[in-house]
């Protein structure tokens, strides 16, 4: 039985915005060659050999995964948010396949004059103006040319003649493209590629990324706090306490909490503040970021939180605060966070990415990058000290606030041969934690000798509230990389490199 078809989902995802382009034209040739849609088609002239016809379906979701209404635009595979796989001899395949959880919508047949010029779109349009993840490793011209043959023709010319019999001077046709083209440029830098969805222990939304080359980052909607950070070897560079209560209203403890809007307990809310223990929402509209982050070879996801009630209660500031978390294709992870002003009057808050880093044992680490520094020590009613000279090594509690710290340090671990890389903007302070054993003994959501296997290292800025007028955003940057420590010093030289 031959219909009008839609892409699949994981084809759409690939093709991001241009997707209804190619829905279009497939069910355009649908129309015109019911036979060919559901079978291979090979053209030996372009050794290119698209497969639509029919792949094992994928295997029910289990009963606590669901699919995020975005998600079911990505990959049911998900540990390739990359999607189009392309062998060495250029096929391609393009699996029919995807669960979603909606009825995909019928297809609008587009009339032949204006299938004609989006035709030659397919053809024409370089990877890099197409608007999606395949345009990121350069495949999303072959994949237009792969489907535009497969609804068609072996060739733009013999396409061109099946699809439509209207004629269009060349300049038309240039034209539409180059309309077209910067449609999907202007969307290009804000596309970012797919995420999974899943439900954590409290049935609470928990998002995943990974990379193709195997990192992976796990992000709770209880306080849009990244949970675990693994590099491709599969290892988790983030600590989470083995006596960690995973219950809201409690903070996580482990992985990076957000601060917001205070820290510590330096005034009248809860410790840091409530943004770690409320519910996140996944922000679909996010706007733009106001400054360049290079978002090629990152895939991200965007979350909100916005005030309820009963924060406006003890904290009255209507606020947005959004948070994206990415990753990129070298499995360094990146937080930006933006909090805008939409209340009629000014306020200030403190902010920190409270960064539980894993290490290997404690004595075994040093931080580079805070020698010299003013700190104010929370251990003694923030005093306000100066660091000497060396490295920060352990060897007793520390709970520090380095002031105007560089934008960018070095946690190294010695033991593991293994140096974060922790870089940051708009976040002048460093805040330094470990509570050592005497603490570790008074909390109940941490193991007595896990001091040890932990480094709180936030880029944070504490020391001076920032301070928003009504409609105005801040921004703040955090960027961890984790190296072999014989290359931390390459890192460590580029320091404008955020
Ligand atoms: O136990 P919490 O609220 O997560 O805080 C842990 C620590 O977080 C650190 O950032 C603070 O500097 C410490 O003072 C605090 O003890």
């Amino acid at each position: 039985m031959h219909g009008h078809r839609t892409l699949p989902a994981h084809v759409s995802a690939s093709l991001g915005h241009a997707a209804p382009l190619y829905s279009s034209l497939a069910a355009l040739s649908c129309a015109t060659e019911p036979t060919r849609a559901d079978s291979s088609i090979s053209s030996s002239r372009s050794r290119v050999r698209v497969s639509l016809a029919a792949l094992p379906a994928p295997p029910a979701p289990p009963a606590h995964h669901t699919t995020h209404p975005r998600a079911s635009r990505i990959p049911a595979v998900p540990s390739d948010p990359w999607l189009v796989q392309e062998d060495g001899a250029g096929q391609i395949s393009l699996p029919c396949h995807a669960h979603s959880p909606s009825p995909a919508p019928a297809p609008q047949l587009l009339p032949p004059p204006l299938a004609q010029p989006l035709l030659c779109l397919c053809y024409l349009l370089p990877p890099r103006a197409l608007p999606c993840r395949a345009g990121v490793d350069g495949s999303a011209r072959l994949v237009a040319r792969a489907l535009a043959r497969v609804l068609s023709s072996r060739s733009l010319a013999g396409a061109v003649k099946a699809v439509g019999a209207g004629r269009f001077s060349r300049a038309r046709v240039v034209v539409v493209l180059l309309l077209l083209r910067l449609m999907s440029m202007g969307h290009c830098s804000e596309q970012r590629p797919g995420f999974e969805v899943t439900k954590d222990w409290n049935g609470a939304d928990q998002v995943a990324i990974r990379s193709p080359r195997g990192a992976s980052v796990r992000v709770c909607l209880h306080g849009g706090q990244v949970v675990s950070w693994r590099n491709d070897r599969g290892e988790e560079l983030l600590f989470t306490s083995s006596k960690a209560i995973f219950k809201p209203p409690r903070a996580t403890r482990g992985g990076i909490p957000i601060c917001f809007p205070q820290f510590g307990n330096c005034g009248t809310l809860e410790q840091h503040g409530f943004a770690r223990n409320k519910i996140w929402t996944i922000d679909e509209e996010a706007p733009p970021l106001n400054y360049g982050d290079n978002n090629n070879n990152k895939a991200s996801v965007d979350l909100l939180l916005k005030p309820s009630e009963d924060d406006l209660k003890c904290w009255p500031h209507c606020f947005e605060l959004r948070l994206r978390v990415s990753l990129s294709m070298d499995g360094d992870l990146s937080l930006i966070s933006r909090v805008r002003n939409v209340n009629g009057k000014p306020f200030s808050f403190a902010f920190a990415y409270h960064t539980y880093l894993s290490v290997s044992d404690i004595s075994e680490v040093r931080i580079e990058g805070l020698e010299t520094l003013d700190y104010l020590d929370n251990l003694s009613q923030r005093e306000r000290f100066t660091e000497q000279g060396d490295a920060i090594t352990f060897e007793s509690e520390v709970d520090r606030v380095y002031v105007g710290s560089p934008g960018v340090i070095a946690v190294l671990d010695h033991e593991k041969k293994r140096t974060f890389i922790v870089r940051k903007e708009g976040l002048p302070d460093i805040v330094v934690w470990n509570p050592w054993e005497k603490k570790s003994k008074t909390m109940a959501d941490f193991g007595d000798d896990e001091y040890k296997q932990m480094l709180c290292v936030d880029a944070a800025a504490v020391e001076r509230a920032i301070t928003l007028k009504p409609g105005e955003e801040w921004t703040g940057k955090l960027e961890l990389s984790a190296v072999p420590s014989t290359n931390c010093s390459d890192h460590l030289d580029h320091p404008g490199r955020l």
